[in-house]
């Protein structure tokens, strides 16, 4: 696979600020990613570096092979899709749709008409007089009808119900299978998102803490289910990350691969095994890791 996206060694300062500290990682074509991470982590940061809106002070960033800064070429195949994204005053719906088709190469017209009549986006509306959910909309269509080769979503759901949510990650499945691209998405909302993920980026006071296949990362981890009590006895001396009772049924998330052996086990004790939520597994990590780095600085 094409690496379209590297970045090496870069770092932000903002004052005495390290907003982002000497992070490296590529990104492949035609793959979905997840840059999460907790508030002030450095996410948005990464992607205003990555989209040429902000200059690293230390590093190296390229994109489809060239630097970001000030060139047409790289920029009209980057979509960015930011939740703060500010419109000309008099704009309507309609002059923010022209807009992206005069700019992005791939733009489909006929896509993005069908996507404003879904999420029921008045055309002739203005863009200060839409409501929170409908700018998102707006965010949504923009970044799904411009195709562009990387198109990066920074929590662009704010103020979606959870229909017009589930809509957009159908839409993004959907469209991604016909148009291989790549995609990041930031975003809080893991659990939601985790089935599309198939690389995953955790981000923790400007470094990154995980870089890895999603795959992968699920399979440091299992949950079993049954009653309490046998669970318990599956469990012991394994490190179990999570409990969720449910009357007299628990599940537990233990960390480790799950082998032929524990599986037998559980068997013969009649459990279950459930899915894991790749929300509670990064939780888990990034606190044994972050604490594993404060260790390693003190
Ligand atoms: N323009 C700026 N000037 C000064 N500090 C900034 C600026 N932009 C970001 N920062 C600081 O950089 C750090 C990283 O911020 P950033 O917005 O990248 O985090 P984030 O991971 O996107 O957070 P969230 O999930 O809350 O959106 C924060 O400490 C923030 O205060």
């Amino acid at each position: 696979m094409r690496t379209i996206v590297e970045v090496r060694e870069v770092s932000k300062r903002y004052k005495d600020n390290m907003a982002v500290d000497r992070v490296s990682f590529t990104l492949e074509e035609g793959k979905i990613y997840g840059m999460l991470g907790r508030n002030g982590a450095g996410k948005t940061t990464i992607m205003q570096l990555l989209t040429a809106q902000a200059i690293p002070s230390d590093g190296e960033i390229r994109l489809f092979g060239e630097a970001p800064y000030e060139n047409a070429r790289v920029l009209g195949q980057v979509c960015f899709i930011k939740e703060s994204q500010k419109y000309p005053d008099n704009f309507k719906v309609a002059d923010a749709l022209a807009v992206a088709a005069m700019f992005f190469p791939n733009w489909d017209a006929s896509y993005a008409e069908a996507l404003r009549q879904q999420y029921n986006l008045p055309e002739r509306r203005q863009i200060k007089k839409l409501s929170r959910g409908m700018l998102s909309a707006v965010g949504i269509i923009i970044g799904l009808a411009s195709r562009a080769p990387l198109t990066i979503f920074d929590e662009p759901y704010l103020g979606l119900d959870a229909v017009a949510r589930r809509m957009f990650y159908d839409q993004l499945m959907a469209d991604y299978i016909e148009h291989p691209r790549t995609v990041v998405l930031s975003t809080h909302l893991i659990d939601e998102v985790s089935r599309l993920l198939e690389h995953v980026l955790v981000i923790d006071r400007g470094r990154i803490l995980i870089n890895e296949e999603a795959e992968s990362l699920r399979q440091q981890a299992f949950a079993v289910a049954g009653p309490m009590n046998k669970v318990e006895t599956f469990a012991q001396g394994m490190k179990v990350i999570q409990r969720d009772p449910l009357g007299a049924l628990l599940t537990a998330t233990v960390l480790g691969s799950l082998g032929p052996e524990q599986r037998h086990r559980a068997e013969e004790l009649g459990l279950e095994f459930a899915p894991v939520s790749l929300q509670e597994l990064i939780v888990q990590l990034t606190k044994n890791q972050s604490e594993g780095k404060a260790a390693e600085r003190v």
